[in-house]
């Protein structure tokens, strides 16, 4: 039987700075396990733009359509900022979102004991904490129609349109139910009900499909500004949080911090499932490419480590060595090893990428 495919996208900035880290750990599984994978590279953000200009070609696309599972860096940059819109490095990972129909975003939230002091928020708000944000990912105002600058009389207008059917609703619902039956239980719906219909709606759809088909999961709703302020408070009451598009991206923002650094934040874009039965997926870092650091040697893979981690247990059922990999961080972590985002005010001395992602794999091997 052929080998699972991985396509890789490392993309722009510190993109391919951590995703080289995730390809030694991709090696490794192939020495150490006998875990192989087809793996195969490509193009996606600035890096698309300037050798072909687009930020995602249509073969890429197809590319990523086929593969069993795609790996994300990082896309964008100040060198793209004024790029026409349509061009922009972003758009070519909304895209692959969109046309992959990858419509549940998973964000794990989780601080590992040995960073619980060096979150912006006391050790015992944060210590143990282990939460999922659901993102809804193909829809909301990231898609809704009409959007766009428009002149109006003198001035111009910027438009974009919160839109939500009561099936994208439903479905990302699912998915936030069902993993909370595999965790604690527990789902919060996170919408701006007081001011937006679809918000109304959402409330509505994610409670009937709760009645309906999840009774057994405790379900509550809250206000998503106020749910970014609980978040900060006692972040530890929450499981799942169900939320839509935009409020789901800056609330795993926010979460990040909880964790110690947005360079800790793995995700999981997942779709509906393809004929070999695995999820249409896609794993990447919540955060960004991060010019501020690139080129430096300076940026915390983990994230991007921890992504594959997810590939692995989502898209090719090896929880087994997921785990593997996520003992292997923590022990690094329990061991002092910190990249510079992860040093405190104090200071101390940070090691690169590439040291963080062979502790990493000395980890690993210790793990035999
Ligand atoms: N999924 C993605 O590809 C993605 C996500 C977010 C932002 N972006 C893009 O990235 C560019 C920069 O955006 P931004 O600066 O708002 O967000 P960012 O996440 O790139 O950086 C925010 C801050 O966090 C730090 N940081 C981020 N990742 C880190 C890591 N792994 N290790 C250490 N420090 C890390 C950065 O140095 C910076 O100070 C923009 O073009 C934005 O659109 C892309
Ligand atoms: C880069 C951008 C398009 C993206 C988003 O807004 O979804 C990012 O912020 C994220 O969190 O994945
Ligand atoms: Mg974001």
């Amino acid at each position: 039987m052929a080998n699972p495919s991985i396509l890789i996208l490392a993309g722009d900035g510190i993109g391919p700075e951590v995703m080289a880290e995730v390809k030694k750990i991709i090696g490794w599984m192939g020495d150490k396990r006998g875990i192989h994978f087809d793996v195969s590279e490509d193009l996606v953000g600035g890096c698309a733009y300037d050798a072909h200009g687009t930020p995602l070609t249509d073969a890429t696309m197809a590319r990523a359509q086929a593969a069993d599972a795609v790996l994300l860096g990082a896309v964008g940059g100040p060198k793209y900022d004024k790029l026409d819109f349509s061009v922009k490095p972003e758009r070519g990972l909304l895209r692959l979102r969109k046309e992959m129909d990858l419509y549940s975003n998973l964000r794990p939230a989780q601080c590992f004991d040995a960073l619980a002091d060096f979150s912006s928020l006391k050790r015992e708000v944060v210590a143990g904490l282990d939460i999922v944000i659901v993102r809804e990912l193909t829809s909301g105002v990231y898609f809704g129609e009409p959007r766009g600058i428009f002149k109006e009389g003198n001035e111009r207008v910027g438009i974009n349109t919160q839109r939500y059917t009561e099936s994208e609703i439903a479905r990302v619902a699912r998915s936030a139910f069902e993993l909370a039956r595999k965790r604690n239980n527990k789902v919060c719906s996170m919408e701006k009900a007081n001011v937006m219909e679809s918000g109304i709606l959402w409330r509505d759809v994610v409670t009937e499909v709760h009645d309906r088909e999840y009774p057994d999961v405790e379900l509550s709703h809250m206000y998503a500004d106020a749910g970014a302020m609980q978040l900060c408070r006692w972040p530890k009451q929450f499981d799942v949080i169900v939320t839509d598009n935009l409020f789901g991206d800056l609330l795993s923002d926010a979460a990040a911090m909880l964790t110690g650094s947005l360079g800790m934040l793995p995700s999981a874009s997942l779709g509906a499932p393809m004929a070999n039965g695995r999820p249409k997926a896609l794993y990447e870092p919540v955060h960004g490419s991060a010019p501020d650091i690139a080129g430096q040697g300076k940026a915390n893979p983990i994230a991007c480590i921890l992504s594959f981690a997810m590939a692995l247990r989502y898209s090719f059922d090896l929880g087994e060595e997921a785990t593997r990999v996520e003992k292997a961080v923590e022990k690094v972590l329990a061991d002092g090893v910190r990249t510079a985002d992860l040093m405190g005010p104090e200071g101390g001395s940070p090691v690169s990428t590439g040291q963080m992602g062979d502790a990493i794999i000395s980890a690993l091997d210790a793990s035999l």
